[in-house]
């Protein structure tokens, strides 16, 4: 492999040594302006002003499908690979399209990480961990479906699915029709003499799908049920146990209580033990990986795992390359290597990135390309904002916003960084509750810290890039194909929990940008990955020749 040459050529006509500011507004999509669009909803002067710019200084560019690597353009995109493409400047096959090339090739079977499982399908049983849905964000379930045929077909004798119920990422109350597909399926192997049977569940927000260790205990309660064979509710199915918690008040799927499925005697039908073999079959690392950390570290002190099971265990994909962790997994990862964040630090950029702990990882785990960690401790610092947990966010909608702009003001103003980076979470993680109320408080308080990173920008004449990883507030009803609202059954509009297929925003601007500096007109479909090369630009740079292309260009003023 040729050695990286990491010099970066200097811009021909742009300086270096101006503040940059990166803010990146989490679920923050454009969308035609009603009821349902929160954004439009709340007061957001702020990011309201930065549109004056258009078309030289405000644009919007592709967040979904192909342009930031999901299989198709019906894919809405989602954090990880919008702040991939974001840090990266290229855009990588990712998770979802990667398992899926490796299924329709069939490599999946031949590599090592099934075949390291397999070896338990004689005398253990597969245990299968993860979310039973469709969004295509963390899995599939097709996926699901097929390596549940494939594993069978390949001497898996006895299977157990420990089912996430999403309501997230797609449409609340969805989880009734994903389980009634699986139990088919899996019904159809019983009838082949394959022990098949979904063994525990829970919602995904409330049982195992935490991320960035913001809370262990959501980690335990699936542990307890998909291990120990333990929860508070036990049904003799999933149908069952889903359909009976989603009918207590106030019951959604993402926040579904575990529950096992237990036979006649009352016993759990599928804890793991000694010998068997366990695959999560997410393909997204966020939410994952504290659960493989549980499966895999001998030594795990972050809660009292009480039997730790000598298993055969695979990750769908190895979700944290630096720990090398799930060591096995059944499809390997994007190879995101040369980002624009490590570019900028070896060519001398200090750097300074802040989020709270619910996006911290996106500004720094996924914009380095999957890789944790510094790349020059002397020029970097890293700042986590601590979440709220145990709370949905809707009941604090203005999250950690004015703390994040208070460290990121304070950064800036310091002179101690070139680039400040930050991610502000409010209207992805309230948009996601549903509440439309408190998105719209969301929105303004997301507002309100672009305010105050953009006034100290002004204060020492630097320059900000304003954008969005995907959309996710500006819509929250589910539409027909005429843009229509949905209604249920019931006559109500049918919330949209989810992201959107929408574009986002760029915004460029303050008092350190060239005064010739203005968005190209030649870029005909613009996504994420441009951002990269941008950024390199304002901060004195060329990009390298391999990036996604600039969106600016400097004309003489
Ligand atoms: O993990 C989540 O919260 C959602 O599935 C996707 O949201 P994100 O991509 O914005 O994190
Ligand atoms: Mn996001
Ligand atoms: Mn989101």
């Amino acid at each position: 492999m040729a050695t990286t040459n990491w010099t970066l050529p200097d811009h021909p006509t742009l300086p270096k040594g101006k503040t940059v500011a990166v803010v990146v507004l989490d679920g923050w999509g454009e969308a035609s302006p009603d009821q349902y669009n929160c954004i439009h909803v709340a007061q957001t002067p702020v990011t309201d002003s930065l549109k004056n710019g258009a078309p030289e200084k405000w644009r919007l560019v592709k967040a979904h499908g192909t342009a930031v690597g999901l299989p198709s353009d019906d894919d809405m995109g989602n954090s990880e690979v919008g702040h991939n493409a974001l840090g990266a400047g290229r855009i990588f096959a990712q998770g979802a399209k990667l398992v899926d090339a490796a299924l329709a090739s069939g490599k999946i079977w031949e590599d090592e990480g099934f075949n390291y499982i397999k070896e338990s399908f004689d005398k253990g049983t597969l245990h299968l961990i993860g979310l039973l849905s469709d969004g295509g964000v963390h899995s599939r379930l097709d996926q699901v479906q097929l390596i549940v045929k494939g594993a069978s077909e390949r001497g898996a004798k006895r299977i157990r699915l420990h089912i996430l119920t999403d309501g997230r990422d797609v449409l609340d109350g969805s989880s009734v029709g994903f389980v009634e597909t699986i139990e088919k399926d899996l019904a159809q192997l019983r009838e082949q003499g394959v022990d098949a049977r979904i063994a525990s569940g829970g919602g995904r927000m409330y049982v195992t799908m935490d991320r960035y260790e913001n809370d262990w205990s959501v980690v335990k309660r699936g542990w307890d049920a998909q291990v120990l064979g333990e929860a508070p509710y036990k049904f003799p199915n999933a149908l069952e146990a889903v359909k009976t918690l989603r009918a207590e008040p106030k019951a959604n799927d993402q926040y579904l209580p575990p529950f096992v499925i237990v036979d006649e005697s009352g016993k759990s039908v599928g804890p793991i033990v000694d010998g068997d073999a366990v695959v999560t079959f997410n393909f997204r690392a966020d939410r994952m990986v504290m659960l493989a950390k549980a499966l895999e570290f001998p030594d795990f002190d972050k809660f009292d795992r009480v039997r730790v099971p000598k298993i055969k265990y695979a990750g769908m994909l190895q979700y944290d390359g630096e720990l090398k962790l799930p060591s096995k997994y059944l499809v390997s990862p994007p190879l995101i290597e040369r980002t624009s964040g490590e570019y900028l630090v070896k060519n001398g950029v200090r750097t300074f990135a802040c989020s709270e702990t619910v996006k911290f990882g996106h500004v720094t785990f996924f914009w380095n390309g999957n890789r944790s960690g510094y790349f020059d401790e002397t020029r970097e610092e890293y700042v986590e904002i601590p979440s709220d947990s145990g709370i949905t966010f809707n009941e604090q909608p203005k999250m950690k916003a004015l703390e994040i702009a208070e460290k990121t003001r304070d950064a800036i103003l310091s002179g101690k960084f070139d680039q400040v980076r930050i991610n502000l979470p409010n209207g992805d993680m309230v948009g996601h509750t549903g509440d439309i109320e408190a998105t719209v408080v969301a929105c303004k308080a997301a507002d309100e810290a672009v305010k105050m990173v953009l006034d100290a920008v002004e204060q020492v004449g630097g320059i900000y890039l304003v954008t969005a990883d995907h959309g996710n507030a500006e819509d929250m009803v589910k539409r027909n194909k005429a843009g229509e609202p949905m209604l249920d059954k019931s006559g109500s509009i049918q919330i949209l929990t989810s992201h959107t297929l929408q574009p986002v925003p760029v915004a460029i601007g303050g008092p350190g940008l060239h005064p010739g500096v203005r968005f190209r007109s030649d870029i005909q479909t613009p996504g994420l990955a441009n951002v990269a090369a941008t950024v390199m630009n304002l901060h004195g740079f060329q990009a390298p020749a391999d990036y996604e292309t600039t969106l600016i260009e400097v004309v003489d003023k």
